[in-house]
């Protein structure tokens, strides 16, 4: 009977767990998903608690340290006001993991009240959500101190890395935050590609102008797709004039991916007016979106116009330089230190957005404790993030190996394919022969003919010349590692 009844209790848990899940994947990004909620397994439900397992401590800390906002909110969601949150560390055996079920720790009870959220390190704001606002309709014109800016208090400009890539945008949100509503930016409106940073930039304004300003100004930050379905509860509550109401009584309105706009007629005619009212008014407006406000589709030109009227500033991807210092930033903001060899690494071969190097190192992060890694080197980081850069991978060529062993001998790449005796140049041919043929599947006869038609033996030749230099000389030794690595590095 016993035995039902934890069977019946496993089964809720696991149907509670997967409804959590399915709220947490929405609100966090895919890589982060699946390197720290994937692995937790549901273990049993009791009254309003629910008990999860955990790999690792350092799991569980992490989990509250970062996604305590996003669990509390789920929690109450999926099981009520009540829910609770339990803990249990999944305790390996050292002898035999598999054989044995594994152990649990419980650790205290942490329960989840609905005060203020603390925030977490990395991106995942909790998304807005109109049930968490404190509701604004209770009294006609709003209380200054208790509208809920939705400001995650980690995005800051200190936070911010500044770039060629960022500079005008980092330069004005600083700039307005000293002096919101009061300047010739407004609305500020920032466009570009995604995790490129605008949620950070306007975060980081609403943060400082909060910080300086107190309860003076009124803040609120809220997605485009939250204010268009606010809007249309409002509607249907019959409370339109009172939404209007509210937003009127803002001071600095952050509205972000404005693009989702699109085609959404009745909510652009309400954001038109309050547009004009806080603007009128000296209010500040914050805007961003994926493209630029000519190439928003399905969009009221008097609204375009309205977007050109302050600054339009776009951010870009940061250059390898910007891309190296974030992730210096963000190890420390996560208290790891890597080696400048896998910093090197994650930032040549992730080029298409800062979220994604964020999750490299995130993922590096999860390994590590999973695995309970002390030290990560440069070999087992890429073996880590592998799968991530799969896509970029791209085949070393002789070619390639040509011109970086070269650019390395300050030569012209022709001349190692020329007949010259050169001593330097002999040397950085036999080099580039014996890494094109560590690194390469091309055969030897195919490496002497890329190397202006050389015969295999001549291949051969190079090859344990090399070899017999890296035994006998350590600077030949230090040459050809490094070249390794740079190699590696340019082709994953
Ligand atoms: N210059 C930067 N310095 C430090 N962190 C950055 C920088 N740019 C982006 N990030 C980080 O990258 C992550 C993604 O940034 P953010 O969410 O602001 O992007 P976004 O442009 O708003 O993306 P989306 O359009 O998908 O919403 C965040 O965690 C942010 O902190």
């Amino acid at each position: 009977m016993s035995q039902q009844l934890s069977n019946v209790s496993n089964e809720i848990a696991r149907a509670k767990w997967s409804e959590c899940l399915n709220l947490i994947k929405e609100n966090i990004n895919a890589q982060k998903y699946s390197a720290w909620f994937e692995p937790i397994v549901p273990l049993r439900i009791e009254g309003h608690t629910l008990t999860i397992q955990v790999p690792s401590q350092f799991w569980y800390e992490w989990l509250e340290e970062h996604y305590y906002t996003i669990l509390r909110n789920t929690i109450q969601k999926v099981i009520g006001r009540d829910g609770k949150l339990q803990y249990s560390i999944k305790v390996e055996s050292k002898a035999d993991t598999y054989a044995q079920p594994p152990a649990s720790v419980n650790l205290p009870q942490r329960s989840m009240p609905a005060s203020q959220p603390h925030h977490n390190s990395l991106n995942d704001l909790p998304r807005y959500q109109a049930n968490q606002i404190q509701n604004p309709f209770v009294i006609p014109g709003i209380q200054k101190n208790r509208l809920n800016s939705n400001l995650n208090s980690n995005y800051v400009f200190d936070r911010f890395i500044e770039g060629d890539c960022n500079r005008l945008a980092r330069s004005a949100g600083i700039a307005i935050a000293e002096n919101p509503g009061k300047n010739s930016f407004n609305p500020f409106f920032i466009y570009g590609g995604t995790g490129l940073g605008k949620t950070h930039l306007t975060q980081s304004i609403g943060n400082k102008i909060r910080n300086d300003f107190g309860n003076e100004k009124n803040i609120l930050y809220i997605t485009s797709d939250d204010f268009t379905n606010e809007f249309v509860r409002a509607i249907r509550n019959n409370r339109a004039s009172e939404f209007s109401m509210m937003y009127r009584n803002i001071d600095v309105l952050i509205i972000d991916d404005i693009q989702f706009f699109s085609g959404k007629e009745k909510t652009q005619e309400e954001f038109f007016h309050i547009f004009n009212a806080l603007h009128q008014e000296g209010k500040q407006i914050i805007l961003t979106s994926d493209r630029a406000p000519k190439d928003i589709p399905d969009i009221e030109e008097r609204l375009i116009s309205r977007f050109n009227w302050g600054l339009t500033a776009d951010v870009q991807m940061p250059d390898y330089e910007t891309r190296y210092a974030i992730l210096e930033r963000k190890a420390i903001d996560n208290g790891i230190e890597f080696e400048p060899q896998i910093l090197e690494f994650i930032a040549t071969n992730f080029k298409s957005s800062v979220r994604d190097l964020e999750g490299a190192i995130i993922k590096l992060l999860a390994a590590s404790s999973l695995q309970h890694i002390d030290h990560i080197d440069l070999p087992m980081a890429k073996r880590i993030l592998k799968d991530m850069i799969k896509e970029t991978t791209k085949q070393v060529t002789v070619e390639n190996i040509q011109a970086l062993v070269c650019d390395f001998f300050g030569i012209d790449t022709n001349k190692v394919r020329e007949k010259t005796r050169k001593q330097e140049i002999v040397e950085a041919r036999q080099i580039a022969m014996y890494l094109s043929k560590k690194l390469t599947k091309s055969s030897l006869k195919s490496i002497g003919l890329q190397f202006g038609g050389r015969d295999h033996s001549t291949v051969i030749h190079a090859i344990s010349t090399v070899e017999d230099r890296i035994q006998t000389s350590q600077r030949h030794a230090q040459i050809v590692k490094e070249l390794t690595q740079k190699i590696e590095l340019a082709s994953l």
